[in-house]
C-alpha cells in the first residue's frame, strides 16, 4: 500500500487538474459518490452533514446533493466565511441553492443548539469540515462545532480525513472528530494510519486521480530527495 504526506495529495490532486485536464469537480464528485457507496442507504435514513468551505466542505455539499436527490432527510450545517468558499464549493452551494436545500450557517454559539438537534435526530453525520488544508491549530466555533459533533453523533463518517486531525502526522490539532469511518481519498495519508482512535475504520477510494499524476510526484520527489543528499 502506498502511503503518502499530505502536500503529495495536494500535488497529485494538481496534477490530474491542471496538466491532465480532469476538472477538479469532477474529481469532487467522483468523491461524493465514494463515500456514498461506503453507507448502508437502506438502512440509514436521516443525515446531520457538516461542511466547511474549503474543497472538503464541498465534498460535503456534493453529498448532499445526492443524498436528498436519493429523498433522504439531510440537514446540512456550513461553518466558515461564505465569501472565502472555494470555486468547486461555490459550485456545488449554487446548485443546493437552486434546488431548494437549505442550510444552517453555523454563525454564533446559538447554532449549535440546531445542529444538537439534529445530531440527536440523524441516524449519521458526515464530517467534511476540513481535510487535507487543515493548517493551524483549530479554536474558537470550529472547536465547539466538533466537540458537539462528538458529544451528541450516535455515529460520524469522516470524509478524507477527520477534521482537526493532522494528516501527516496523526496528531490532533486542537481537538479531532471521532469518526467510526474514514473514506479517504486516492492513497493512504500517513498521519491516519497514526491515530485511530479518531479514524476509526480506514476505507481508501479511488476518486479518478490517473496513477500517472501518482508517479510523476513520487519521481519527483525521490529525485529531489536525491539531490539534497
Ligand atoms: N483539490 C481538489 O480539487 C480536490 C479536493 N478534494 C477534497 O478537498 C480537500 C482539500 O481541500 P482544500 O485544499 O480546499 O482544504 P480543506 O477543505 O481541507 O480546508 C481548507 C479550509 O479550511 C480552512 N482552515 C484550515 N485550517 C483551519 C483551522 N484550523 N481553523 C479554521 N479554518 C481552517 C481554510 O481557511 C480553508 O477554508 C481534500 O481533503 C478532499 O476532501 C476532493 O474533492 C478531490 C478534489
Ligand atoms: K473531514
Amino acid at each position: 500500500m502506498l502511503i503518502i504526506n499530505c502536500d503529495e495529495m495536494k500535488a497529485m490532486d494538481s496534477y490530474a487538474i491542471n496538466n491532465i485536464g480532469i476538472p477538479g469537480i469532477v474529481l469532487m464528485e467522483n468523491a461524493a459518490h465514494r463515500v456514498l457507496t461506503n453507507i448502508d442507504l437502506d438502512n440509514t435514513n436521516s443525515f446531520t452533514i457538516v461542511c466547511g468551505v474549503g474543497n472538503n466542505g464541498g465534498d460535503g455539499l456534493a453529498i448532499a446533493r445526492n443524498l436528498s436527490l436519493k429523498y433522504k432527510e439531510v440537514n446540512l450545517f456550513i461553518i466558515g466565511d461564505l465569501n472565502k468558499g472555494t470555486q468547486n464549493f461555490n459550485t456545488n452551494l449554487n446548485i443546493l441553492n437552486n434546488l431548494g436545500v437549505k442550510f444552517t450557517h453555523i454563525a454564533t454559539d446559538e447554532d449549535l443548539t440546531q445542529l444538537k438537534d439534529s445530531l440527536n435526530n440523524s441516524d449519521l453525520t458526515i464530517d467534511a469540515i476540513f481535510g487535507i488544508g487543515i493548517t493551524r491549530e483549530v479554536g474558537g466555533l470550529f472547536h465547539k462545532t466538533i466537540d458537539t459533533i462528538n458529544k451528541y453523533s450516535t455515529q460520524t463518517l469522516a470524509v478524507d480525513i477527520p477534521s482537526g486531525l493532522d494528516g501527516n502526522t496523526g496528531n490532533v490539532l486542537g481537538i479531532s472528530i471521532k469518526a467510526y469511518k474514514t473514506i479517504t481519498f486516492h492513497h493512504m495519508k500517513k498521519g491516519l494510519l497514526k491515530n485511530k482512535d479518531c479514524t476509526g475504520e480506514i476505507v481508501v477510494e479511488d476518486i479518478g486521480i490517473p496513477d500517472k499524476a501518482t508517479k510523476v510526484i513520487i519521481e519527483n520527489n525521490n529525485s529531489q530527495d536525491k539531490q539534497s543528499t
